[in-house]
């Protein structure tokens, strides 16, 4: 479905080449929930990016490649991509706002998408389209006639979902798509995107910093810092074996707060990220690993397996018996 082999991705700067993504590989399976989480500037938006082939001016891929239902998108002409885009993968972005034309109804939209792709089809057969995707994401037909500007935040997310669904593609990447919404609006379109998942079928590549959030929808995770994914791991087994994974994982999964004896608890992770133009040596993530060994400080970790999970960390093995 999507193949993504070492790709490194640099934004050029005045003060050098800032590398947000380094030598990254995965693969995402057909109908596959994968969930993408690190901190703010860990790449994450930079990797979504770079996979639709819409990263900005002074950013370029400069290794690897990217394959999408096996096709190279960087092979494509711009043709080429453009029918590919919607057609066979989509985005949903944090601002529906920005991705809604403001001055064409919502429903005018839709259809212009549906045309604009599958110029066979009749305006009355995309018109019915609209009214399925409208009830597909629960969405009151009559707002097919509205004005984005009209709608409230969470509907013009779900018109944007709908959108990104409407030429069936086998792969929609969601970048933070609930960031800016309440908290109960966003609980309402997580468990939406699960149902429509459910009945149409494609894969997500969903990416976020909320772990409570991804680990809900994903059945796999991959946990990215400083550019590198430092984890791939089942989404359950981080409740059950917190001890087993990546330092940085565990930190992540110990800053969700907890109601423990009726305190909220909340463990953090010491420092901030690193400045990208200049790296730690040896792991990216020692100078705030509670683990950390002289041999983290020298030799960077590879990605390992361990059963179902892969970590790039030396001390996995034995930092389970030090975990509290
Ligand atoms: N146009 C740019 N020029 C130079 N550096 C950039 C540019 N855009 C992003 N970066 C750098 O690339 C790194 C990765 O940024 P990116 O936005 O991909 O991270 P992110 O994990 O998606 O963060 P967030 O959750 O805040 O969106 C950051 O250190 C950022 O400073």
């Amino acid at each position: 479905m999507l193949e993504v082999e070492h790709l490194t991705v640099s934004y050029a700067s005045a003060k050098g080449d800032v590398v947000a993504v380094r030598d990254v590989s995965f693969t995402l399976y057909p109908n596959e929930i994968m969930g993408l989480i690190g901190e703010s500037g860990s790449g994450k938006s930079t990797m979504a990016y770079a996979i639709l082939r819409m990263l900005k001016g002074n950013a370029r891929v400069s290794q690897g490649t990217i394959r999408v239902l096996g096709k190279d998108i960087y092979q494509l002409s711009a043709e080429e991509l453009r029918k590919f885009r919607w057609s066979h993968f989509s985005m949903v972005f944090q601002s529906a706002m920005n991705a809604l034309n403001p001055v064409m109804t919502v429903g005018a939209q839709m259809i212009d998408t549906l045309l604009s792709h599958r110029p066979h089809l009749t305006r009355a057969t995309a018109h019915e389209r609209a009214l399925e995707l409208c009830e597909l994401v629960r969405i009151d037909p009559r707002h097919l006639k509205s004005y984005p500007h009209e709608l409230s935040g969470g509907m013009r997310q779900r018109i944007v979902i709908a959108i990104a669904i409407a030429l069936e593609p086998s792969l929609v990447i969601m970048d933070e798509p609930t960031t800016a919404l309440d908290v109960v609006v966003q609980r309402s379109i997580m468990d939406q995107i699960r149902e429509i998942q459910k009945r149409v079928h494609f894969s997500i590549l969903f990416i976020s910093h909320d772990f409570s959030l991804v680990s809900e929808l994903a059945t796999r995770i991959a946990i990215m810092y400083a550019g590198q994914i430092v984890e791939f791991t089942d989404a359950l087994s981080l409740e059950n074996r917190v001890g087993f994974h990546h330092p940085y994982t565990e930190g992540l999964w110990k800053s969700i707060p907890k109601l423990l004896d009726r305190e909220i608890v909340i463990e953090g992770i010491p420092g901030g990220p690193p400045d990208l133009l200049r790296l730690p040596t040896g792991c990216s993530f020692h100078p705030r690993c509670r683990y950390k060994s002289k041999l983290c400080t020298e030799k960077t970790p590879e990605l390992k397996t361990y059963d179902t999970y892969e970590i790039a960390c030396h001390h996995v093995l034995d930092k389970e018996e030090q975990h509290d």
